[in-house]
């Protein structure tokens, strides 16, 4: 959590840009305007995750944001989808281009870590501590390389849809439900007094918590989780054999009406009044963000990012 209070200026400085630009759009069309969000959203998580993860590099992390998203996109096109065996590794055009898109953001983010070696100051982000984390064990250049490379591209992914997929469906359920958005307005307000908030300022808004985990619960962004036995595997009576992927259908967890009650597929934030453990019966099954030894490396970051945006546009 220290760290990611270091990076609060970051994820403020994202939420100016995002706010001034719709100030900006609702002064040109006179004081009115429908937003079409998605993009916005998409932008904002975009951002936070360069400035996160590169710091004052964070241009240079837009460049390789953007390219990650190419890449993705490469990926997901037809000819790699094709199923037929070893397709990914056939020169054709898809390929190429994901080859060469993967090749430029390799090269962009092994830039910025030269630059950084012999900078006299320290960036305190994430890819600093991935560096070290790779200074600090036994691995080859080769391998330290790939592990940066790796972990940067790993963070970018995991950070960045579900960030904005996250605030998104928030601000609907806000948009949705006036009174409940005019309650956390009240706090917010009442708590930050127009101010920018901090780290404090945060941990006492229960109300706005309570939004965020009751939007998480209903529409969670990583809605399946699967895990591979590596080996075979009782669990009570069933038996899981070796190799066998299991799915965790996270969404039907979060809204079984045995587990949460009745009410399992309305908004009700209250419910999370006494903790996850009050709201349902089996506390274990609320995983947003995962659970066990995978779990989400970011919550902490994408929880302060979820509650400072919505503060600020609340
Ligand atoms: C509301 C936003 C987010 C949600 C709902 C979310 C959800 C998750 C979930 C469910 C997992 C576990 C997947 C599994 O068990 O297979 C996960 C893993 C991960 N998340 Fe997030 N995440 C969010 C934001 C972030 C952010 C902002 C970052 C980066 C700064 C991040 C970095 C990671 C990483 C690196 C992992 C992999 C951890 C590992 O495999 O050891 N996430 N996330």
């Amino acid at each position: 959590m220290d760290k990611v209070k270091g990076m609060m200026n970051l994820i403020v400085e994202s939420t100016f840009t995002l706010v001034d630009s719709w100030k900006t759009r609702i002064e040109v069309e006179g004081g009115l305007a429908d937003i079409e969000i998605d993009e916005y959203m998409r932008s904002f998580s975009g951002d936070v995750i360069s400035r996160a993860c590169f710091g004052s590099n964070y241009c240079k992390g837009e460049e390789i944001f953007l390219k990650l998203r190419a890449l993705q996109e490469a990926m997901s096109k037809k000819g790699l989808s094709t199923g037929v065996p070893r397709m990914r590794y056939l020169p054709i055009k898809s390929n190429r281009e994901a080859w060469e898109l993967e090749k430029e953001v390799r090269d962009l983010i092994l830039h910025v870590v030269k630059e950084r070696k012999g900078a006299a100051t320290y960036e305190k982000d994430l890819l600093q501590m991935v560096v070290e984390g790779a200074k600090s064990s036994d691995l080859s250049q080769e391998a330290t390389e790939r592990f940066v490379v790796d972990n940067c591209k790993n963070i970018y992914l995991a950070g960045y849809e579900t960030s904005t997929v996250s605030a998104t469906w928030c601000l609907m359920l806000l948009a949705a439900n006036h009174e409940r958005q005019h309650n956390v307005r009240t706090e917010v307000v009442e708590i930050c007094g127009g101010g920018t908030p901090d780290a404090g300022m945060l941990r006492k808004m229960k109300l706005l918590t309570k939004v965020i985990q009751e939007s998480l619960r209903l529409y969670p962004p990583v809605a399946v989780v699967s895990r591979e036995a590596l080996e075979d595997m009782n669990f009570g009576e069933i038996f899981v054999p070796k190799g066998v992927n299991i799915w965790m259908m996270v969404l039907a967890l979060h809204t079984d009406p045995e587990i949460w009650g009745e009410d399992a597929y309305k908004f009700n934030p209250n419910r999370f009044a006494k903790g996850i453990k009050g709201a349902c019966k089996l506390p274990q099954v609320y995983m947003p963000f995962g659970v066990g030894p995978r779990v989400c490396l970011g919550q902490n970051l994408a929880m302060v990012e979820l509650k400072l945006l919505m503060s600020f546009l609340l």
